[in-house]
């Protein structure tokens, strides 16, 4: 039995996930834990992977937490940019056995969306990605989106294409989006939605849109269950929830 700890337990998502781990093979909800609790009860109950989804000014700190006591960690947080990754590495390069598994996003078609943009890319010379999210999000873009931004800048700049074409010269700030690595994101915040991506790419004559939705919470516990699993086999540090699938 894999003795796992939530952090963010009453939230959203964590809620969500004690309850797919307590209905996994293999594993069992050891602590349960939210914003006023004691991380020390990680270390008591003999957690051996703590799954985060709590808030993207809180999660490094937890991380840490986790990586000092030699518990894996399963991350689903969003807010990770490149200098946080390079931070959670450091850490691990001196725990040969702890593995800390980071993924923008749980869901099996996020995880295809983002690996569909990253192949389409090369093809198109304008993108853009549009990211729809519930309105009690705190975070925007999403982490999602940035993740994907990034994987479609490098795929461009692996193909020798330049900056995206914008022939804007008069706009109203926010007009045109965020610019992450060169890739315009637009956010959209309603109440009644979940998580929702579109990339859409334009080329001579026509477009693509390669869009997902998550229309319910469940759709990200597979893939929770999955890195619960597999994380405790893999030490260091993991990006994306594709490493451990077969794409
Ligand atoms: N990777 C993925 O597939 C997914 C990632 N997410 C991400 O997960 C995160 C959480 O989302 P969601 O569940 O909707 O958010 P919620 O606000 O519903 O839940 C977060 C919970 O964590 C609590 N919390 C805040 N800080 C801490 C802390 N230091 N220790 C323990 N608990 C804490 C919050 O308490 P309080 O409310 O009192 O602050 C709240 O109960 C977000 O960053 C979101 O983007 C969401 C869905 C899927
Ligand atoms: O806050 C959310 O809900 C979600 N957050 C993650 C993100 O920021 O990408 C994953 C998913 O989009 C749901």
């Amino acid at each position: 039995m894999i003795k796992v700890g939530v952090l963010g337990a009453r939230g959203r998502m964590g809620a969500e996930v004690c309850r797919a781990v307590e209905a996994a093979d293999g594993m069992d909800v050891v602590a349960a834990l939210d914003v006023d609790d004691q991380r020390s009860s990680l270390v008591d109950s003999g957690t051996q992977v703590v799954v985060d989804f709590t808030h993207p000014n809180a999660v490094l700190d937890n991380v840490r937490f986790c990586v000092d006591n030699d518990i894996h960690c399963v991350v689903g947080t969003s807010g990770f940019d490149q200098s946080k990754l390079d931070t959670v590495r450091d850490w691990l390069a001196h725990k040969e056995n702890v593995g800390v598994l980071v993924a923008p996003n749980f869901a099996l078609g996020a995880v295809l969306c983002m690996r569909f943009a990253e192949l389409a890319a090369k093809f198109y010379d304008t993108v853009e990605i549009v990211e729809l999210h519930h309105n009690r999000k705190a975070d925007a873009p999403s982490g999602t989106a940035a993740h994907t931004a990034r994987l479609v800048a490098a795929a461009r700049a692996e193909a020798g294409l330049g900056e995206v074409p914008d022939a804007t010269t008069s706009t109203v700030d926010g007009a045109r989006g965020a610019e992450v690595d060169g890739v315009r994101v637009h956010s959209v915040r309603l109440g009644g939605l979940v998580a929702h991506q579109e990339v859409l790419f334009g080329g001579q004559g026509e477009t693509l849109t390669i869009r997902h939705d998550s229309l319910d919470r469940t759709s990200f516990m597979p893939g929770v269950v999955l890195g619960v699993r597999g994380i405790v086999d893999r030490p260091g540090l993991t990006v994306g929830l594709d490493k451990l699938l077969d794409l």
